[in-house]
């Protein structure tokens, strides 16, 4: 389970940053006192637009930032007081996954799974079964420097996922894939929660959302604003569809702060 209990992440920005963002102080709240609770068997998504703070979470929940305010529990470890215990429980998969470019494929999952403590046996088993699942197989010897956006997405995606985690964390997971690599990713997410794994992904597609997901959290300016299945949702903002319901909670939003 993941219980994120009145989260507030605030970033202290630098003096470019301030002119950037035309803000006259030196900090920039990125999450506003967010809570929700994701369990085993679902696919929680969190969908909102770009800067909503989805990242920001995802990173606090993966043990990489330090909440400003509020608290953390995955599977039962707090993830400041017992980082190592979340981190051996979790697979994260972000963007910002720095892959080595001189290694091959086959090397970096060696590489990781050396890091999870995994033995030899282990970690060739895992690297088999998801080179097969992605098709990585046929560029598992190339230097990651001569492969593809998506198949650097996929090598990540794997990586994350080589000690076989309770819980994962995708960020953006379909990011930057093309629509057969996409909905591998995506089924391989529905086998996961099959298996009574917890997931938990970002997105700003309201498609993605709404397909993967069991629960979504909509979350804009860094607060949730609606939590529900689809239907739910669709109720709670009387629409008939994810895009319009979205709509009525940004209006609502834009119409609180001014
Ligand atoms: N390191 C940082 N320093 C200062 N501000 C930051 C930092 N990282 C993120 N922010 C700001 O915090 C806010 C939330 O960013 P975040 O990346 O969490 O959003 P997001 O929902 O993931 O957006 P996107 O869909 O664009 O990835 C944004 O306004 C962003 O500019």
């Amino acid at each position: 389970m993941i219980e994120v209990k009145n989260l507030t992440k605030i970033y202290k920005l630098n003096k470019k940053q301030m002119k950037e963002l035309k803000s006259r102080t030196n900090k920039k709240t990125a999450v506003n006192n967010l809570s929700f609770t994701a369990h085993e068997g679902e696919i929680y998504g969190l969908l909102g637009p770009n800067g909503a703070g989805k990242t920001t979470t995802l990173r606090s929940i993966a043990t990489l930032l330090k909440p400003t305010e509020g608290e953390i529990v995955v599977q039962g470890f707090d993830v400041v007081k017992k980082s190592s215990e979340v981190r051996r429980r979790i697979g994260f998969l972000t963007n910002e996954l720095k892959l080595d470019t001189h290694f091959s494929p086959k090397y970096t999952m060696q590489f990781f799974g050396k890091l999870y403590g995994l033995d030899n046996e282990t970690i060739k088993k895992r690297t088999e079964e998801l080179f097969k699942y992605f098709g990585i197989d046929n560029f598992s010897n190339k230097k990651i420097e001569e492969l593809s956006t998506g198949m650097k997405q996929k090598l990540s995606i794997a990586v994350s996922l080589v000690h076989d985690p309770e819980v994962v964390i995708f960020d953006e997971p379909t990011n930057g894939l093309d629509i057969i690599t996409a909905r591998a990713v995506t089924d391989y997410l529905f086998e996961l929660k099959e298996k009574g794994k917890l997931v938990i992904v970002s997105t700003h597609i309201m498609s993605v959302a709404e397909k993967l997901c069991d629960r979504i959290g909509i979350i804009i300016n860094g607060e949730l604003k609606a939590e529900g299945n689809v239907a739910q949702i669709l109720a709670l903002t009387d629409t008939e569809d994810l895009e319009d319901a979205f709509f009525e909670l940004y209006k609502a939003s834009v119409k609180e702060e001014a």
